[in-house]
């Protein structure tokens, strides 16, 4: 799948300038300054946003999953009901694989409100990949996840044989990446 000379502006701010991108198996991460586009081209991929012009390719709006900025979970569910609200039953089996990857053993009855930052960020995580596509999009995965467990789970997105393309300020994860990709003004890092 690959997006082609994609261009956006919002009135007389330009965001996407013909940019270009192939995204193979593996962990995608778009790098750049807070403001270069990262979250744009995710939500144009995703059929949110409209671009003037240029093509996203291989990949239709409805066979993604969004993982959004902020972590948009219910406040009146608790950290099982997330996972069992988006599988069917027959797959309701799979909820402890994804709690254990999530780390929120012992966790299951809490509301969101009882969590911590990063554990709420995991449940929307785990929610997004029990979710299943066939192309992740990931805004800020990782925000409020300590370093140990951002790598574990990032180990997870490489292994996942479905392509993953995540937006991420963080050295680390540009680090255990497959493909950076640099958007907009200076490169923050050099790998
Ligand atoms: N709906 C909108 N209307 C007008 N301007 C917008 C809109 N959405 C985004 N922008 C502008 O487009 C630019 C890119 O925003 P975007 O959210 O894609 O950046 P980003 O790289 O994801 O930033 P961050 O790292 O801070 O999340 C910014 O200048 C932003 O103000």
């Amino acid at each position: 799948m690959q997006v082609t000379d994609l261009t956006l502006s919002f009135g007389e701010k330009q965001v996407l300038d013909r940019f270009s991108l192939k995204i193979p198996q593996g962990v995608t991460v778009l790098s750049g300054p807070s403001g270069c586009g990262k979250t744009t081209l995710l939500r144009v991929i995703a059929g949110l946003e409209q671009p003037q012009s240029g093509q996203v390719e291989g990949i239709a709006p409805a066979e993604t999953a969004f993982l959004f900025q902020e972590d948009r979970l219910f406040p009146w569910r608790t950290v099982e009901q997330h996972l069992t609200d988006v599988l069917p039953r027959s797959r309701w089996n799979e909820v402890p694989r994804w709690i254990a990857l999530a780390e929120l053993k012992g966790e299951e009855r809490r509301r969101p409100a009882a969590l911590s930052g990063g554990m709420r960020r995991r449940l929307a995580l785990v929610r997004c990949l029990a979710l299943g596509g066939k192309l992740y999009l990931l805004d800020e995965p990782f925000t409020g996840i300590d370093p140990e467990r951002t790598r574990r789970l990032m180990a997870f997105l490489r292994e996942l044989g479905t392509p993953v393309l995540l937006s991420s300020h963080e050295t680390q994860v540009l680090s255990l990446a497959d493909q950076v990709v640099q958007l907009g003004g200076y490169p923050l890092h050099i790998l």
